[in-house]
């Protein structure tokens, strides 16, 4: 596995440097507060060739959504061989204006606008905002197979624990990094959230963390 060393802003965190392993999906996990948006924009104008969505997106609003995901592959240096709007099952959404859709059809559309662009790095501040069920799980099963370099932030640990290769636990301005099973452990989940975690196993062996 490659590893790319990447640079922290000192004013931010206490540790300097962190691992951003190449073509898997770190997760970026930590309380209200503790930076993870700032950090994610820091890194949106220091790595090269990322593409970034922020936790509020930008007024393109007056585009309609054919337009913008038009935009959003015309920014690719070569393109998705996904076929991101059958993915997102945005089809019926292309003719509209973004502005007239709801907030989970935008995040949808947004979240496609992001991944057209086919960026060797992808930052995701809380893509999952507003997505119902059944676009959470569509989100879970096409970010791997995308085979790029993602770095998210997610809040829930159960979605978090089954979509990272890596984990990223920012808390008091340090930052912990490693294996989703050697970093969400339930007593440094506990310490970081100040709140009670605890974590199940099914007979199938899967893992579930409980509040
Ligand atoms: N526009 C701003 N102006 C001043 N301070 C800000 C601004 N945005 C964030 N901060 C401060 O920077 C710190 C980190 O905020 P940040 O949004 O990065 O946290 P976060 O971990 O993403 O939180 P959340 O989980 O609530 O999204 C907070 O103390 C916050 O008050």
């Amino acid at each position: 596995m490659l590893i790319k060393e990447i640079t922290l802003p000192r004013n931010l965190l206490q540790v300097s440097q962190a691992t951003l392993p190449d073509q898997q999906i770190t997760v970026l996990l930590g309380p209200n507060g503790s930076g993870k948006s700032t950090l994610l924009a820091y890194l949106a104008t220091h790595l090269p060739e990322c593409a970034y969505l922020p936790q509020q997106n930008q007024s393109y609003d007056a585009l309609s959504v054919d337009d913008l995901l038009t935009l959003g592959q015309q920014r690719a240096t070569s393109p998705l061989t996904i076929d991101i709007v059958t993915e997102l099952e945005l089809a019926p959404l292309l003719a509209k204006q973004v502005n007239q859709l709801s907030g989970g059809q935008q995040q949808r559309v947004w979240i496609a606008f992001i991944l057209l662009q086919n960026a060797p790095v992808i930052l995701l501040d809380e893509p999952l905002n507003g997505l119902d069920l059944r676009y959470q799980q569509r989100l879970l099963q096409l970010l791997p197979q995308l085979k790029t370099t993602i770095l998210m932030v997610v809040h829930d640990l159960n979605y978090a624990y089954r979509v990272a290769d890596w984990i990223w636990l920012v808390s008091a301005a340090t930052l912990n990094e490693g294996q989703p099973s050697n970093i969400m452990t339930t007593t440094d989940l506990t310490a970081t959230f100040a709140t009670p975690v605890s974590l199940h196993q099914t007979v199938d062996g899967a893992v579930a963390f409980w509040i």
